[in-house]
């Protein structure tokens, strides 16, 4: 389902296009950084690329597009025409997704005439700034339900059909099992999976006939939602009955789903009846405003919940609205063919951008194999991993470290070269397992949910240097 959403773009795009067309500059080749300054979460997790990718391969306007921007009476005629033949031609890097991405660090950086690296800003940011949000999410629920299985049920509460589809999508990056999001599980080639539902249980005459007919629909992935009247005096003995009958059909139960109440209490009762009926490998699913505090604390109190139902604050973002990814010019290609870096200065020292054309190296203790600290690098910037390297944080330069024994990888890896994609985007399982992978090199201390260690993220010498240069010639004061 490719869309074309090439007049998804905020309108001070096309206007600064047409600007940059009537001063031929159209032709100037700009670099831009997108990436997320430090907005309270410890570590995200890289996600929106594969359809970064379909957009940037579908841009084109069509009559009625180009007709709709004459109607504004902002643009000239050999303007408009030319947008007729406007597509992407330039180099995009990124981080490939299910990648553990931290502040300041390029998730993509776009190599263009300056008119299609502007024009693609507002959707770049949109696609990579919900899909990294949700992933990054999804990864910490993932991680305070320590093995069990996270189901994504968010769709009837996300903001809409965008935010469901794709925010299921990311969710499955950050490792949840499955979605009940049928159109996701189609898309994508994921496991949609559910329940039922309390108006199931309430159009019967009673609960023990719909646990019946359930079972007979289903008769081998039953799983009994037994909080609709009484869990334990009516939901767990009636699921327990029909569970009986079901296995002297020939057939064994899934489990049962609690979506009320004390999950804490109610899972440990249910677990025990189940026991005690033979029932030990019939699952306990929990459900209900779960997030990834409630589930650590659930679990911390010896809840016995093998499978969670997570919605509304995971498809939200609840506690984190939005990422806050931004899209900076980082440099220009100057008239000798040369890179020009660009600084964006402020008063505010976080706001200060990182100038010229970078990468990102990920630093690996060589017998850990776990990451050590993250380097923000010039793309020309060489590494002899053989002598020890000293890396310092750039806003409190004291603090240093010199690293031996050390192996380093480059993140960012080429998606586009002059306009044509040379990157085969994996399938979302496989995003997803790569995810995890990325995770694993990752000590626990960095993936806490409360009060994280801060994982190093520094800049190489040469960007270091060059940045303070071009803060000293804007601002000689600072
Ligand atoms: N960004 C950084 N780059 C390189 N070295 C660092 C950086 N931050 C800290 N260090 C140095 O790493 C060593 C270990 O520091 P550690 O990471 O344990 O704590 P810290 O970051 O200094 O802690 P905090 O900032 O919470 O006080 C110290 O010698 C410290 O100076
Ligand atoms: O709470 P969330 O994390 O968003 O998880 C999804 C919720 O959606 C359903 O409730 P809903 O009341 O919509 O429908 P139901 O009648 O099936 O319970 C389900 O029972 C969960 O409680
Ligand atoms: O299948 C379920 O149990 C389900 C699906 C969506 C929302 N809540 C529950």
């Amino acid at each position: 389902m490719i869309r074309n959403l090439s007049m998804m773009t905020d309108l001070y795009q096309l206007t600064m296009m047409y600007g940059y067309y009537k001063h031929g500059m159209q032709n100037n080749v700009a670099v831009f950084d997108l990436f997320f300054r430090r907005n309270g979460i410890s570590y995200a997790v890289a996600a929106g690329l594969e359809q970064v990718i379909e957009y940037i391969r579908n841009i084109h306007m069509d009559a009625n597009d180009i007709a709709y921007l004459r109607s504004l009476n902002l643009f000239d005629e050999e303007f408009l025409d030319m947008l007729i033949n406007f597509r992407f031609t330039g180099d995009i890097d990124a981080m490939p997704e299910g990648s553990i991405v931290f502040p300041n660090e390029p998730l993509v950086r776009v190599k263009a005439p300056i008119m299609e690296a502007q024009f693609i800003e507002t959707a770049l940011l949109n696609i990579v700034n919900h899909q990294t949000l949700i992933a990054t999410k999804a990864s910490r629920v993932v991680h305070a339900a320590g093995g069990g299985g996270v189901m994504e049920f968010g769709l009837r509460r996300a903001q809409g059909p965008d935010a469901g589809i794709y925010g299921a999508r990311a969710a499955i990056i950050g490792g949840c099992i499955g979605t009940s999001n049928v159109l996701t599980g189609q898309m994508y080639e994921v496991p949609a999976m559910g329940t039922h539902a309390h108006s199931w249980v309430m159009s019967f005459p009673d609960e023990i006939s719909a646990f019946r007919a359930y079972a007979k629909t289903f008769p081998d992935q039953c799983l009994l939602l037994v909080d609709t009247y009484d869990t334990l005096k009516s939901g767990m003995p009636n699921a327990i009955k029909v569970f009986r009958e079901l296995r002297a059909a020939g057939h064994e139960p899934m489990g049962i789903r609690l979506d009320s109440g004390d999950l804490a209490y109610l899972s440990k009762q249910a677990r025990r009846m189940m026991d005690e009926a033979g029932f030990e490998n019939a699952k306990v699913v929990a459900s209900g405003d779960l997030d990834e505090e409630v589930i650590w604390d659930l679990r911390a109190q010896g809840a016995a919940i093998d499978t969670w139902g997570v919605g509304t604050k995971m498809i939200t973002s609840a506690d984190l609205p939005a990422l806050g990814g931004v899209y900076k010019m980082s440099g220009e290609i100057g008239p000798d063919g040369a890179l020009v870096p660009k600084i964006k200065v402020s008063d505010n020292p976080v706001k200060i951008t990182n100038p010229g054309m970078k990468t990102v190296w990920r630093i690996y203790g060589k017998t850990s194999g776990k990451a050590l600290a993250d380097l923000i690098a010039l793309e020309d910037d060489t590494f002899d991993t053989e002598k020890p390297l000293t890396i310092f944080d750039p806003t409190e330069t004291w603090k240093r470290m010199t690293l031996r024994d050390y192996t380093m990888r480059k993140l960012l890896v080429p998606i586009f070269r002059e306009g044509r994609q040379v990157y085969a985007a994996p399938s979302l399982m496989d995003i997803q397992h790569y995810c995890e992978s990325e995770l694993d090199t990752f000590w626990e201390e960095y993936k806490r949910l409360v009060k994280p260690h801060t994982y190093k993220v520094d800049l190489s010498d040469r960007l270091y240097d060059l940045k303070k240069k071009l803060l000293n010639e804007a601002r000689p004061e600072f």
